[in-house]
């Protein structure tokens, strides 16, 4: 389990996404160079969007081999395919459909145009994060290989927002998802946050990340953050549980971190 979570606060959401989005540019290089292509989880919302709208306005942005990253979501809403709600649909819009990804490598849940509920695309989606692990486990050939493929394929980074309510990804206070401990994604059916019908990694499966980067902006967050860095029950404060094996670190703006209280805001060693 990785050590304490960590905080970089930016003036403004502005600033913040931008400087989310550099980091990401980096980060991707950085595992690039090590493993030969990299794994990202992305996220909906305000924050993971307008990130990946950065990205594509970077020049850095060619830097990364984008045919070698992989992209998983960690939650998506169980609409049509096409659907300007899916996470999905506004992430091609805000960055994948102008880079030259390769298809294959692009792992979207499935949509209600294909499943018949959000149970069997979740169902679905578990089973090719699981294909997806035991052709990278075949593929790895270095010494400290496990000896089992295990559930999920190897997150670099996983980005999740923050909802005011203090959920993320498509797990909310006090339901059942969140509670999840035995399954890797769970489908949604009463999702307070509209539309109702979602697919969700699990808490355990979020927390298989290397690193886990909490994209967090606006004051009507700042409840949710204060009390997940107080190291709330994740059961009524879900933004609380994220735990990255290596990091976690909470990328917010000053609006988000009002009521977080200062003796909690353990700087990001990197500084802000
Ligand atoms: O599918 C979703 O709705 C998101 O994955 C959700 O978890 C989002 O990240 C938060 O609700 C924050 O969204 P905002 O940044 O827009 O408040």
């Amino acid at each position: 389990m990785s050590a304490d979570p960590r905080v970089s606060i930016h003036p403004n959401s502005a600033v913040l996404m931008a400087a989310i989005a550099a980091r990401l540019i980096t980060k991707l290089v950085d595992v690039q160079d090590k493993h030969g292509e990299a794994t990202v989880v992305l996220t909906g919302g305000t924050v993971g969007i307008g990130t990946l709208k950065a990205v594509a306005e970077s020049p850095a942005a060619p830097a990364v081999d984008w045919s070698r990253v992989n992209f998983w979501w960690g939650d998506e809403r169980f609409v049509e395919k096409d659907s300007s709600d899916r996470n999905t649909v506004q992430a091609r819009e805000a960055l994948l459909s102008a880079l030259p990804v390769d298809q294959d490598r692009v792992h979207e849940p499935g949509s209600a145009d294909e499943f018949a509920t959000a149970e069997d695309a979740a169902a679905d989606y578990a089973a090719r994060l699981k294909a997806a692990a035991e052709a990278e486990h075949a593929a790895d050939t270095s010494d400290n290989r496990p000896e089992e493929a295990g559930e999920l394929p190897r997150f670099d980074i996983l980005l999740l927002g923050v909802g005011p309510d203090a959920h993320i990804a498509s797990l909310f206070p006090e339901q059942a998802g969140i509670r999840v401990k035995d399954r890797t994604v769970v489908g949604v059916e009463n999702s307070p946050k509209p539309p109702p019908s979602r697919i969700s990694l699990t808490l355990p499966a979020i927390n298989s990340a290397q690193e886990i980067w909490m994209v967090v902006a606006g004051e009507d967050k700042a409840g949710a953050v204060g009390l997940a860095l107080a190291g709330a029950n994740p059961v009524q404060v879900p933004a609380s549980g994220p735990a990255g094996r290596s990091r976690t670190l909470w990328l917010i703006d000053e609006n988000a971190a009002s009521r977080v209280p200062q003796q909690l805001i353990r700087k990001d060693p990197a500084g802000a």
